[in-house]
């Protein structure tokens, strides 16, 4: 069995061979850190994680670079009207970068590399362009010249001509021809600046991340990846700087993720229809908002809404209730011996391995992964009982676990959280009663049965217990 993955450069799916077998080297482009980061962005960031981790869980050892871009407009601008400094700016969203995918249970990269560290390969990089003829210098600028790099375009399928038909006639009388972008640009008055062959200046974006990928992980990649809006211009751009310099392809997977939507709108900073990762993760666990992000194919959009996050955490909870209910069938069963029934269903277990890593290999399609688990969840409710064999609970308790983990979910402890929302529901219900409210304790008490909760009431108070 073999991993398949859609390539935005031939659309279609290849069977995934990496360079060196056995390894992987993955670069997704990262935030540009001026900013809390967006739900929208957070979609792309956790579908990269869960990539990852599929593939380590199926054996690989990954190397996976996600950068920093902490030099460009919208940082200057940043700490311009904060009145502080770049470096500045970038330091503190940087903090706030880890605080906020850490608690999206986002594993950290291998290396997540600052652009600022790698001015010196990036001058080299540019050098090198000049030196052969893809690049020109004007006044301190230095630009790409897209017609000397015959391929450009082959990413998002476009000629050359076509793209300089599309592109709005912005008249700039320094570039040789419309589609031609900067490497180097030059010191404006009050920007960060470093000193190179061309004066003092800073690089442009697309360069920063061609540097970091081929200097961390060599001149051709396996995976190189980011949000659909990266495919034109940034990674077209990335691709001609790349193998124009090294002669030589410069990924051989490009995986582009589908927009979080909003009214079927990108969620973006500039329309100001966003939510942040910070907002969302104070009312939802991570967990919630993971599955929520996973329910979807990575290939198509998804529209974010309250309700759906709302639904993502419901099915999370019958995840776990099932998850409980054979951590308790473990605690009070004992190890006996499987009827023929039970065997069956103790070997059967072993297909929902299979099916689930068929239908994550197939371009890590989440949406079947994570149905898999319900049919799992849904055949073990059935199956395995107060007491059913130890054994028997424990196979299916560790492979519920195990289907989850790629996926960042099912990771938690059942003692904590799920404890903490009966309590808090009990103590909604007493203060109903309190307060009279009858229908609504009734309420909070089925509510409470659904979840496989019932409740006594003792002299000592409530006391509850699962089914
Ligand atoms: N709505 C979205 N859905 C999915 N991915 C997104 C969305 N918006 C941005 N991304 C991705 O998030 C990553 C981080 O990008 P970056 O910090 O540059 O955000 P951005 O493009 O500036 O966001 P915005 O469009 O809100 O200004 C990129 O890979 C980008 O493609
Ligand atoms: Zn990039």
């Amino acid at each position: 069995m073999t991993i398949k993955i859609y390539n935005t450069m031939t659309r279609q799916k290849e069977v995934f061979n990496p360079i060196t077998p056995g390894e992987v080297k993955m670069y997704a482009c990262g935030p540009t850190v001026y900013n809390y980061f967006h739900i929208g962005n957070a979609r792309t960031f956790i579908v990269f994680d869960t990539i990852r981790r599929y593939l380590e869980y199926r054996g690989y050892k990954v190397k996976f670079i996600q950068n920093f871009t902490d030099i460009d407009d919208k940082l200057i601008r940043r700490a311009n009207e904060e009145g502080t400094t770049v470096k500045e700016v970038a330091e503190k969203y940087i903090k706030e970068y880890y605080k906020d995918a850490d608690g999206l249970k986002i594993k950290r990269a291998t290396v997540n590399p600052r652009a600022t560290e790698f001015i010196g390969e990036i001058i080299a990089f540019v050098k090198d362009l000049v030196d052969k003829g893809y690049a020109y210098v004007v006044d301190g600028d230095v630009y790409f010249d897209t017609t000397k790099f015959k391929e450009y375009g082959k990413l998002s399928h476009q000629s050359i001509e076509d793209l300089e038909a599309g592109a709005r006639i912005e008249i700039d009388e320094r570039k040789r021809n419309p589609m031609d972008f900067a490497l180097w640009k030059a010191k404006k008055e009050g920007e960060p600046a470093w000193e190179s062959p061309w004066g003092e200046g800073r690089p442009g974006w697309h360069i920063e991340c061609s540097t970091m990928a081929c200097s961390l992980l060599g001149e051709t990649i396996d995976i190189h990846g980011g949000g659909a809006d990266l495919i034109f211009p940034h990674h077209e751009n990335e691709i001609a700087q790349s193998e124009a310099r090294n002669g030589k392809p410069f990924a051989n997977y490009w995986m582009h993720v589908a927009y979080l939507n909003v009214n079927n709108q990108k969620m973006s900073k500039s329309l100001n229809n966003f939510f942040t990762a910070r907002e969302i993760l104070e009312k939802y666990d991570a967990e919630v908002v993971r599955l929520f992000m996973l329910s979807g194919h990575y290939r198509n959009p998804i529209n974010f809404s309250i309700e759906l996050l709302d639904q993502a955490k419901a099915a999370l909870e019958r995840l776990y209730n099932a998850i409980a209910n054979l951590e308790h069938v473990i605690e009070t069963s004992e190890d006996r011996e499987l009827t023929a029934e039970e065997l069956e269903f103790f070997n059967r277990l072993d297909s929902f391995r299979e099916r689930y890593i068929e239908v994550m290999d197939d371009d890590f399609n989440t949406a079947d992964g994570i149905s898999v688990i319900f049919d799992l969840v849904r055949e073990v409710n059935t199956n395995i009982k107060e007491g059913s064999p130890k054994k028997l609970a424990q196979k299916a308790l560790d492979l519920i676990r195990e289907l989850g983990s790629p996926l960042g979910i099912l990771e938690k402890s059942t003692k904590g959280s799920l404890d903490e929302e009966i309590e808090r529901l009990i103590e909604e219900r007493q203060k109903a009663r309190k307060e009279k409210n009858y229908a609504l304790a009734d309420k909070i008490r089925d509510q409470l049965k659904e979840m496989g909760i019932i409740l006594e009431d003792t002299p000592q108070g409530v006391r509850w217990k699962r089914i």
